[in-house]
């Protein structure tokens, strides 16, 4: 996919990987609606974007993934200031194993329900031009984490969604691509004092953090563009590790 025109809508854009993937798509020509419930962020990043590219091709939303409704306006203004959306990038996640129905409801629930509201814009049955979805998924949707029982189901809930949701996107001639990112430990807000929402695992963490290189959030960007690009990527988990990235392999039953 030529991304020069295209419009994009990242979830948790405000900061971290979703700023990092903000940042690749409008340097590669696209528009972009921000999503992110850090309305401070949110607007303290709109002023450095509208300056660098230009007040046309950003636009902030305050919104949570958690509310339908919220979901549903930001992207009805995207479609009205934009006219359309080519690429979600369903980012938005938080790592707390002490509310733990909260992290399902922000981590799977909420991307789905992203995921969802805006096939109603972007699928050919629905009138849509077609597109790609790229949700952030983590290792943790490949390999258990210990000490994160909870944000690993959540993860592993995310990378089978976007597989089934790839073929069945292909069987129904939705015309959109479905992948998932899968980073190492990258370094963002996210990790910061990580011990204290680990809860009864918080012991399990004997912090591989110290041991290995954390990715730059740069890194994963780069590697979401390869998904959103690459036209022959669909039903595909990239993993991004300290020593490269490789594409995830899965038995097949069906
Ligand atoms: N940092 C890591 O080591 C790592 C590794 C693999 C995957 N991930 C995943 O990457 C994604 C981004 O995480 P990050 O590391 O950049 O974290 P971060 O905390 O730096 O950024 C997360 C962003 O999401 C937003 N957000 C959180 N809950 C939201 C909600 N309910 N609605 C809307 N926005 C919300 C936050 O305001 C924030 O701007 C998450 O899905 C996370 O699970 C992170
Ligand atoms: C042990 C401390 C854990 C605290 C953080 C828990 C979960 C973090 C999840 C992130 O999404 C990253 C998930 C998994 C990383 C897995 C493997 C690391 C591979 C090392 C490498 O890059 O080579």
């Amino acid at each position: 996919m030529a991304l020069y025109g295209k419009i994009a809508v990242v979830t948790g854009a405000a900061m971290g990987i979703g700023r990092a993937i903000t940042e690749i798509l409008l340097q590669n020509g696209c528009k972009v609606a921000l999503l992110d419930m850090n309305e401070a962020a949110g607007n303290d990043l709109m002023e450095v974007l509208e300056k660098l590219y230009g007040e046309e091709r950003t636009l902030f939303l305050q919104c949570n993934v958690e509310s339908e409704e919220q979901i549903k306006a930001a992207l009805q203004k995207t479609v009205d200031t934009f006219g359309g959306i080519d690429i979600l990038c369903n980012n938005a996640g938080i790592l707390n194993e002490l509310t733990w129905e909260k992290m399902v409801s922000i981590n799977l629930i909420g991307a789905i329900r992203v995921a969802y509201l805006t096939l109603e814009h972007m699928s050919k049955l629905n009138g849509g031009q077609g597109g790609v979805i790229v949700n952030t998924a983590s290792i943790a949707g490949i390999e258990p984490i210990a000490s994160s029982p909870v944000y690993t189901a959540a993860k592993h809930g995310v990378v089978g969604f976007t597989r089934a949701m790839a073929t069945a996107s292909t069987a129904l001639e939705y015309g959109v691509r479905f992948n998932a990112i899968c980073p190492s430990f990258v370094e963002t807000t996210l990790l910061i004092g990580i011990g204290d929402r680990l809860g009864q695992f918080s012991e399990l963490d004997k912090s591989p953090l110290d041991k290995i290189r954390l990715l730059d959030v740069s890194e994963v960007a780069e590697a979401v563009l390869e998904l959103v690009t690459d036209g022959t990527k669909n039903g595909e988990a990239l993993m991004v590790f300290s020593d490269g990235k490789e594409y995830a392999t899965f038995p097949s039953f069906i």
